[in-house]
């Protein structure tokens, strides 16, 4: 049996006559990275919201970390979120702020009698793994889209989520920054033991990043397993028609 960091069970979310969620059952297990897809309005930015309950659901269950979120309060969910990265489509980095005093916010909002020295040593070696260490004293603005990605991951992991969330990480970019991006999720993963969802509809990023693909069709999701199996060997003409148009036959 695998361990999960993620249970939702039987998720509902409607915005008046709007079905968005009807019924989704998924996990995350511990290590792996699971790709959401879905088409543009399909729900994947809603499951996200409530699985960090900025959205309320309607009805269903979820459980993070161990935790049930319906019997947290809200000092205890903060606490929970912190555990849970972010990496955001648009790397949302402040434009007023260097890489560096980017890297050490969340760091100095969120924790506590740190010494300089700690920090420094944090910010390094993140930018270290992020592979930008002479960006430390860069202003975003001087940054590419590829590098304000990576800084966007590198601040992410500043507070060692055990959980992270990538948006849409290759939107945007050339194919070899894509490859790039693609490589550094993976390269993550193994050096900070994190698990994670990431919601793309960029199939390359999916087969390479994915250990299971899971597709969000109708408020459900309809097919869950490797890439192999939900893409090359589908037959439901929703999923097919996804694949069709990513890798142009
Ligand atoms: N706060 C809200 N109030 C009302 N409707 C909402 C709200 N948030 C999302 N929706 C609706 O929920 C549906 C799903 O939106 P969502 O943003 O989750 O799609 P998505 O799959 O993330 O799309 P994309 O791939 O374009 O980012 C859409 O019909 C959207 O209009």
């Amino acid at each position: 049996m695998r361990e999960s960091v993620i249970e939702i069970r039987n998720l509902y979310k409607s915005f008046g006559d709007n079905d968005v969620l009807r019924g989704v059952d998924l996990d995350l297990y511990k290590g792996e990275n699971l790709v959401v897809l879905g088409k543009s309005g399909s729900g994947k930015s809603v499951l996200i919201k409530i699985l960090v309950q900025l959205l309320k659901q309607d009805e269903g269950y979820i459980k993070i970390l161990g935790k049930d979120l319906s019997k947290l309060n809200l000092r205890e969910l903060n606490q929970l979120r912190l555990k849970i990265g972010f990496a955001f489509q648009a790397s949302a980095l402040y434009d007023s702020m260097t890489v560096r005093e980017n890297l050490e916010f969340p760091l100095t909002r969120n924790v506590k009698n740190l010494s300089r020295k700690e920090i420094d040593y944090k910010v390094e070696r993140l930018l270290d793994s992020v592979g930008l260490p002479n960006t430390i004293n860069q202003m975003p603005s001087e940054l590419s889209g590829g590098q304000k990605k990576r800084i966007g991951v590198a601040r992410t992991l500043i507070l060692n989520p055990e959980i992270m969330f990538y948006d849409e990480p290759t939107a945007g970019l050339d194919p070899i920054t894509c490859i790039d991006i693609n490589n550094l999720i993976n390269q993550v993963r193994e050096e900070y033991k994190t698990s994670s969802i990431v919601i793309t509809h960029d199939l390359t990023c999916a087969k390479v990043t994915g250990d299971r693909m899971a597709v969000l069709v109708k408020g459900q999701f309809k097919a869950v397993g490797s890439f192999e199996d939900v893409f090359e060997n589908a037959s439901d003409p929703n999923i097919k028609s996804f694949y069709d148009y990513n890798f142009i036959k």
